[in-house]
Formats: structure tokens, C-alpha cells, sequence
């Protein structure tokens, strides 16, 4: 085969993981956004590949510049400031048709001291991280929202019963379980709500708390039925999300057994396991969900 026959396939570049906080200290009560960005532009860039000319090659050290420069005039949310660079690249440069511009989010509490919460000292939270992906490819725009690793526990109201057994069965049914996981979603926006006005923060609110409220509720079959529970949950409430897809480790809590000690163990003392843990993967939407183009190509995890 010759050298004519190889081509230029798929390619995006950019760069990742940007490190940006962003202060806002318009008043003395100062508001603190953390966020790790990646820009990757797509376009025509066959001369760079090709021919080593450059042209057309918006360094990636301008599009971390282009991250600061952006925030200066403020973040707002994750989404809407990935909107506001897709927008800016698409628009600047003629060759860059599309690109992909994705986000975690880390979240500060205000310290409480004396009694009340600090102006300018914050705390890091150690509950989820969010997470932002806006993937243009021409005229089409998506986005998508997220979290990972929120971390939930209910000590009762789960069970695990009627699988099939084999020779290879050990596991014994039970209707009291302990069940634990590390929650990451990813959330698919249409139309309804891709603009960098919509108010992405107060949705992310909402979203967040109707999984843990999905988590908390109802008796759990399996955690297949609590995640099918989770997205239904968010999609009846926001209309504007068409789609939800999860990745959660069943993190398994063995009964420890008490009895070489003389003591019981009515479901209260456990061997926390980290490892091996079920991995319960899915996706919940609608039968008419928009379009989702290619937005989920590059988000590793989920199915
Ligand atoms: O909620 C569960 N889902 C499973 O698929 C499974 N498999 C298993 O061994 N324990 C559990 N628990």
C-alpha cells in the first residue's frame, strides 16, 4: 500500500486542565470559583498534520490565555462559560468549525467563624466534583452537566434477593443491607436550556438534590432500581434534560461475623470493602430524547 492511501482521520487539540480561580470581591464578601478546564478545538487542521505549517494552529498556550482572559469578566457556571469560549473560538478563528470544551468545577464553603460564616476564608467542600462538557460540531451545540464521586450511604431499606443461583453461588439473599455508592452523573441539556443565559447553577441545585432525595427513597431491590429511580427522578422535574447517564459502584458492606467473640451482630458492625465492588451502569431518557450527536464520544465511565 502506498503513502497516498493514509489520511488524516478524527483530531482535536487544545489544552488541558487549566487551572482558574476566580475570585469576584466586588464587595467585601468575596465568592470563590475553582475549575479545571480543557480546550480542544476541531477544524481544518490537515496543513499542520500534513505539510508542518502551522497556519491554522491557534497555539494552545492562547487558548489557556483565552480561559484566564474570559474570566476576568467572570465564570457564572461551568456550562455558560464553555458556551461563551465555544462561541469565541468558533466565531475568531473561520477554520475552527466545532470543538469540545469540558470543565470540573470544585466546590468552597465559607468558613463559619464566630458563630458566623467568613467574608474571604473558605473551606474546600469534599462532596462531589462538578462536571461540564459543551461539544460544537458546526451549526449543533451540546451540553452536558454532571458530578462525580458523591459519596451516599442508606444503613437500611435495601435488600438484594430472587437472582439465580448456580454452582458458583455463595451470596445469600437479604432484605437489610447496607447500600453505598460513589454517584457520577452525567446529564444531556436540549435545546430548551443551550444558551449561556439559561441559570445552569440553579439547575445543578435542583438536580443534585433530587438524586439524593431518589437515593433516600423507597426500598432498594438492587442499586440497578435506585439509579433507574435517580434519573427518573430528575427527568419528570426538568424538562430541558433528555438524558442521564450513571456510573455507580455498589461499595459493599460485609457483616462482620462476631460470633468467635461470643457477640452477636443485629446488622451493626461491618468490613467496609474497597475492593473487588459491583459497577452499575446506565442510561435513563426519554423515548423521544433529542438528537445527542456525538457529545458522548470522550466522556470515559459511563455506558
Ligand atoms: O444491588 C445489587 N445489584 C447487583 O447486581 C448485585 N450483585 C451482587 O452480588 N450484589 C448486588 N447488589
Amino acid at each position: 500500500m502506498s503513502d497516498n492511501n493514509i489520511i488524516l482521520g478524527a483530531n482535536q487539540y487544545g489544552k488541558a486542565e487549566v487551572r482558574l480561580v476566580k475570585i469576584t470581591r466586588d464587595t467585601d464578601r468575596h465568592e470563590i470559583e475553582d475549575l479545571n478546564v480543557t480546550s480542544q478545538l476541531r477544524g481544518d487542521f490537515q496543513a499542520a498534520h500534513l505539510d508542518g505549517d502551522n497556519g491554522h494552529v491557534v497555539p494552545t498556550d492562547t487558548q489557556k490565555n483565552t480561559v484566564y482572559g474570559f474570566a476576568r469578566d467572570g465564570v457564572g457556571s461551568p456550562e455558560a462559560f464553555l458556551l461563551r469560549l465555544g462561541a469565541h473560538f468558533t466565531s475568531e478563528f473561520d477554520w475552527v468549525t466545532g470543538g469540545r470544551w469540558a470543565a470540573e468545577q470544585y466546590a468552597w464553603n465559607r468558613i463559619q467563624a464566630n458563630g458566623k460564616e467568613h467574608d474571604h476564608s473558605f473551606v474546600k467542600s469534599n462532596q462531589e466534583v462538578r462536571t461540564a462538557v459543551v461539544v460544537k460540531d458546526g451549526e449543533s451545540t451540546h451540553v452536558l452537566a454532571g458530578l462525580k464521586d458523591l459519596t451516599v450511604l442508606k444503613s437500611t431499606q435495601s435488600g438484594f434477593s430472587g437472582f439465580p443461583v448456580d454452582k458458583f453461588t455463595t451470596l445469600a439473599e437479604t432484605s437489610d443491607r447496607i447500600l453505598a455508592t460513589d454517584v457520577a452523573a452525567r446529564w444531556r441539556f436540549n435545546a430548551d436550556a443551550i444558551s449561556a443565559e439559561f441559570d445552569f447553577n440553579a439547575s445543578y441545585e435542583s438536580v443534585k438534590s433530587l438524586l439524593l432525595e431518589g437515593f433516600t427513597e423507597g426500598f432498594s431491590h438492587a442499586l440497578q432500581t435506585t439509579l433507574f429511580e435517580m434519573g427518573t427522578k430528575v427527568l419528570q422535574a426538568h424538562p430541558e434534560i433528555d438524558e442521564m447517564k450513571f456510573s455507580m459502584p455498589n461499595k459493599h458492606h460485609f457483616l462482620v461475623d462476631l460470633s468467635p467473640f461470643g457477640q452477636d451482630n443485629p446488622n451493626e458492625v461491618f468490613f467496609a470493602a474497597d475492593r473487588p465492588y459491583g459497577l452499575i451502569e446506565a442510561t435513563v431518557t426519554r423515548d423521544n430524547a433529542s438528537d445527542a450527536g456525538n457529545v458522548w464520544e470522550g466522556v470515559a465511565g459511563f455506558c
